[in-house]
């Protein structure tokens, strides 16, 4: 180069989505520290406003007072894949938005599509101002948040899988009782009538049921770098 610096690369898009348990956030986060990008956890947004309607005695089961009450909280996402963080209204909910009543909750208010345009806008903002670029994980970036995304990933598990993980993150819980809560949270987010959970036509399918999380990330960190070298 003319004035000696070095070249540096255009900043990246990564969509990866795909059902509960497959593995997004732990490929997602891996993915943007190895390769220095920015990291979204749009799931960890949802629950956020999940948190916030739930500590304010919104009826979750109501759509109109959801609505009504979409654009109230703050959501504020630090995109450090080192160290996430999610606030609401300055204050740090990373613990509270994985409690069960939460989990149990979230896939009613993020059907809202009020609460879907608010959020939406949100991450379209932070995509945007990624320097280098952003690994974005969740259920519908592909298809409606970031459908110019240079990548998208849509990961899949087998829900035995998925519910053998997810049993061993929490302690002592039942596998099937794990399985029969994600099929139905998977059921409820594919079904909705604003962007349902889906896989984008040029999407590619990563089946992670075989792999270990670091074959996942390697996989994942190849298919960037090919796109990033124009392949
Ligand atoms: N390929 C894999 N092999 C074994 N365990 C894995 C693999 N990928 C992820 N895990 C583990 O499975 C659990 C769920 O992973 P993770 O939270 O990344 O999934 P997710 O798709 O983001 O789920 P959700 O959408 O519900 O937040 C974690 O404990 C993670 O360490
Ligand atoms: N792009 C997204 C991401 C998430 N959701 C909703 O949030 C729930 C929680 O997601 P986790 O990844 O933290 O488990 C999920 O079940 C969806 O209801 C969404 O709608 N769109």
């Amino acid at each position: 180069m003319e004035n000696g610096a070095a070249p540096t690369a255009p900043a990246v898009i990564v969509a990866i989505d795909g059902p509960s348990g497959t593995g997004k956030s732990s490929t997602s986060k891996a993915v943007a520290a190895q390769l220095g990008l920015s990291y979204l956890d749009t799931g960890a947004q949802y629950r956020a406003i999940t948190w916030w309607m739930v500590t304010n005695g919104i009826d979750t089961d109501d759509p109109h007072a959801v609505a009504a009450a979409a654009d109230k909280p703050e959501i504020v996402s630090g995109t450090d894949p080192a160290g996430p963080t999610i606030t609401v209204d300055g204050v740090d909910v990373a613990g509270p938005i994985r409690t069960q009543e939460v989990t149990s909750k979230v896939s009613a208010v993020s059907a809202v599509p009020e609460v879907r345009a608010r959020i939406t806008e949100l991450q379209r903002t932070i995509a945007a101002a990624a320097p280098l670029g952003i690994v974005v994980e969740g259920r519908d970036i592909g298809t409606t948040v970031l459908p110019d995304a240079d990548l998208k990933i849509f990961l899949t598990a087998s829900a035995e899988a998925r519910a053998a993980r997810r049993s061993g993150e929490l302690k002592g819980a039942d596998v099937h009782a794990t399985r029969e809560a994600l099929i139905k949270r998977d059921a409820a987010d594919s079904s909705r009538k604003t962007s349902p959970l889906a896989k984008a036509g040029d999407a590619v399918e990563v089946d992670t049921t075989a792999l270990s999380l670091p074959q996942v990330i390697e996989c994942v960190v190849t298919l960037v770098e090919e796109k990033r070298a124009g392949k």
